[in-house]
């Protein structure tokens, strides 16, 4: 079976149960959260043979990361315990009333955790170089990139190590905290270096300063192909031949955003691994997506092969009538 390989850190996640100011939370819920891990159990779900790629503490958190990526069905051979350095944590905290932009945000405390310490010396293990060896894809993302230079300089082992059929993907995952006071530039030259990449347009807009479909194009030259979403309107798909493909999203009452961009990742990559075509992997990644983002946490459960199948292979007119609630795919009347 084609195996996928996801490489990147994953945290204790802790999210206040009720959305008061930090100081005044009283209920910690404790989650697990990472880019590649949540990307990892969504190629599970797909049906592919997934491993995840890390490096967690010897404590409670990294226990519990471990059994949560097993119990998504994702192989966890390649992850190293380290005997002394923390798994990474971050906190989620809710939108406030006080805060104008109504935004929430988030806390890290990964400095100095045990998967920021990965570097080319990961790729020593054995069972690490035996996974990438066999994966038909490698799935990375901008995140490691920002963690440690030890962990850049991993990622640039990957992504400059011959193909042998392999695929390397990079979602370019933007998160702002991390790249205060870093040279956001070596996101252009990761890219340059992947084989797929995935940006979201407001992220495009910080980590390559512009959100034009050719300019991203224009800077990113070497990738066989270009995926740019763009929330709630469509993603395009730019291929280095010069064909293009854009698929409208999906009609979603969305609960929580979170992980939506990781799950749009899994269901592209994992149509990719299916040996789809443009439109259909994109569809993928929309669905994925809308299962994510009508629930609270990382992930959504898909439906059924049936019904996702009836969905994914539904006429463009019916496509555009499909209005995603509470994980249930509607066809709204008219259609
Ligand atoms: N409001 C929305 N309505 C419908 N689909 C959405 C919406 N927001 C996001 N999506 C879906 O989620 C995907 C990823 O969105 P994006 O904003 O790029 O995620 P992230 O910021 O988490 O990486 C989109 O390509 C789309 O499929
Ligand atoms: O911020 C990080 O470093 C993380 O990895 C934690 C998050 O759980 C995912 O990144 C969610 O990602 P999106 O799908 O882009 O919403």
């Amino acid at each position: 079976m084609l195996s996928a390989v996801c490489v990147g850190e994953t945290m204790a996640m802790l999210t206040p149960v009720h959305a008061v100011p930090l100081h005044l939370a009283t209920e910690l819920h404790f989650g697990v959260g990472g880019a590649e891990s949540n990307v990892a159990m969504g190629l599970a779900a797909m049906g592919l043979d997934t491993h995840w790629v890390s490096r967690v503490g010897h404590d409670g958190f990294g226990t519990r990361i471990l059994h949560e990526l097993q119990d998504h069905g994702v192989g966890v051979s390649g992850v190293e315990v380290d005997q002394s350095l923390p798994t990474g944590l971050y906190v989620k905290v809710p939108a406030q009333e006080s805060d104008p932009d109504g935004g929430s945000s988030v806390l890290y405390y990964r400095q100095g955790s045990a998967a920021s310490a990965m570097g080319r010396d990961t790729l020593s293990n054995p069972a690490v170089s035996a996974l990438l060896e066999n994966a038909a894809l490698i799935h990375l993302s901008g995140i490691t990139a920002a963690l440690s230079p030890e962990c850049l300089s991993l990622l640039e082992a990957i992504l400059t190590s011959p193909r042998n059929g392999r695929t390397i993907s990079f979602d370019v995952n933007w998160r702002e905290a991390l790249w205060a006071g870093q040279d956001r530039s070596v996101l252009q030259r990761l890219a340059n270096l992947a084989d797929v990449v995935l940006v979201g347009k407001d992220e495009a807009e910080h980590a390559f300063g512009t959100t034009d479909e050719a300019e991203l194009r224009h800077m990113m030259p070497d990738p066989k192909v270009l995926v740019i979403k763009n929330e709630a309107i469509s993603a395009i798909s730019l291929d280095r031949s010069g064909s293009r493909e854009e698929v409208p999203a999906l009609s979603v009452a969305v609960v929580e955003p979170v992980g939506a961009g990781d799950s749009f990742a899994a269901g592209y990559l994992s149509g990719m691994l299916f040996g789809l075509g443009q439109k259909e992997r994109l569809r993928r990644g929309h669905v994925a997506a809308a299962c994510t983002l009508t629930v609270h946490g990382d992930r959504g459960p898909l439906p059924d092969a049936a019904e996702l199948a009836a969905i994914l292979d539904s006429s463009d007119d019916v496509w555009a009538a499909i209005h995603v609630e509470d994980g249930q795919f509607n066809t709204r009347t008219g259609a």
